[in-house]
């Protein structure tokens, strides 16, 4: 049986070994370019990649919107879990204290959001170490990852957990790639760039290509920054997941305001202590902003709205996506809908389909069967 951890480790170490020059560029995109094809196989289910690959902890999706918590072990994700929910998950001092998928909901102004609890993992995860497959398949049905840190720790843990997120195909606050990639029949490979690329050519993806036995292909790089790994991820793009990500570091009740005052300034950074119950809010708060989903509150005629439901809409959803949300038919009969809140000019504001709702607006939708007005 052969055994793809060794040969991966074979190509990262060729990959080390490898000084990086103009000479190398090409040699060096191919070994990226098999690293990435051995990296899926090896979360492949099926002979050599062992029982456990690719399979995730059963716990089904419920709520508007999925959070992982990812740390490595007792860094607090069950305690920052038991604060933010209802759901008490076992709190102690020695590692792997959590060993399945805890779910809690995370009530927030009437949005629920399912905050998954995870086993902690450790260097070596991506590769099967620990539950770390099965913690890093929960992790990829998520919509975002809260990656709990421990401020008390080294600075290099950080670049440790997203190294083992990138080897199995996790891109964090990335765009997916500006790169379209057809595969055909026949017509052989037809690259073209929209300008001059800055980091790639045509023979490093033609290699890179016949590497991978995409021979009739075509290829549109839209962005002239796009990296050669960049067009691996489009290539694997069925082994690729875009999630969002807030980095937290907790336990900030033991380290010094200095230190503290540089790991805030980080990027889709927060710090909190859930012992001191410091921060803890605005790590709800900012994970709500990054998640980028609107609360609607809908109201009838002469009723207030009811704050603690409310429907829940992706970013620059319109009045139609609201009705939709309601009922398949609702727009049917819509006439207009009033708007209260940050998206309404004057309050209420009297709008057609076509309007951007903003969060926490609240509408009323009138329609013209007499009286009808919503839910
Ligand atoms: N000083 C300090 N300790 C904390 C804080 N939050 C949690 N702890 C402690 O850290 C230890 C680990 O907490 P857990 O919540 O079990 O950590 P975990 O990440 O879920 O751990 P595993 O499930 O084992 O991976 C416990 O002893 C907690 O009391 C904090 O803000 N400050
Ligand atoms: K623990
Ligand atoms: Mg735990």
């Amino acid at each position: 049986m052969v055994n793809i951890t060794e040969k991966i480790k074979e190509i990262e170490d060729e990959m080390r070994r490898t000084q990086k020059n103009k000479a190398t560029e090409y040699h060096l995109g191919l070994l990226k370019g098999k690293l990435a094809r051995l990296r899926a196989q090896l979360l492949e289910p099926g002979p050599g990649a062992g029982a456990a690959a690719g399979t995730g902890f059963d716990v089904s999706k419920s709520g508007d919107a999925r959070i992982a918590l990812v740390g490595f072990p007792s860094v607090g994700k069950s305690t920052f879990l038991s604060k933010v929910t209802k759901t008490k998950s076992e709190v102690a001092a020695y590692s792997f204290t959590t060993l399945t998928a805890i779910p809690g909901v995370l009530e927030y102004g009437g949005a629920e959001i399912q905050v998954l609890d995870l086993p902690g993992i450790i260097e070596g995860a991506s590769e099967g170490k620990g539950r770390g497959r099965q913690v890093i398949s929960a992790a990829k049905t998520s919509d975002m990852i809260i990656m709990i840190l421990d401020a008390t720790k080294r600075a290099e843990q950080r670049a440790l957990l997203e190294a083992e997120l990138e080897a199995v195909g996790i891109r964090l606050n990335q765009d997916p790639p500006n790169i379209y990639l057809k595969q055909k029949k026949a017509g052989g490979m037809k690259i073209t760039f929209s300008a001059p690329p800055k980091q790639l050519d045509e023979k490093m993806l033609y290699n890179i290509l016949r590497d991978y036995r995409i021979l009739n292909c075509e290829v549109l790089v839209r962005d002239e920054n796009a990296t050669i790994d960049q067009f691996i991820d489009v290539i694997m793009k069925d082994h690729r997941t875009y999630i969002k990500c807030l980095y937290v570091y907790n336990k900030i009740d033991s380290v010094s305001l200095d230190f503290l005052d540089r790991l805030a300034r980080e990027p889709n950074t927060a710090v909190m202590s859930c012992e001191l119950d410091l921060g803890v809010r605005d790590v709800v708060d900012k994970a709500w902003e990054e998640l980028r989903l609107i609360r609607v509150y809908t109201k009838r005629k002469g009723i207030d709205p009811v704050f603690s439901e409310a429907l829940i809409v992706r970013n620059n959803s319109t009045i139609e996506d609201v009705c939709d949300h309601i009922h398949r038919t609702l727009k049917e009969s819509f006439k207009y809908a009033l708007v209260w809140g940050a998206s309404a000019r004057h309050v209420p504001q009297r709008v057609g389909l076509a309007h951007v709702v903003a969060d926490e607006d609240v509408v009323s939708i009138v329609g013209t069967k007499s009286g009808l007005s919503v839910k």
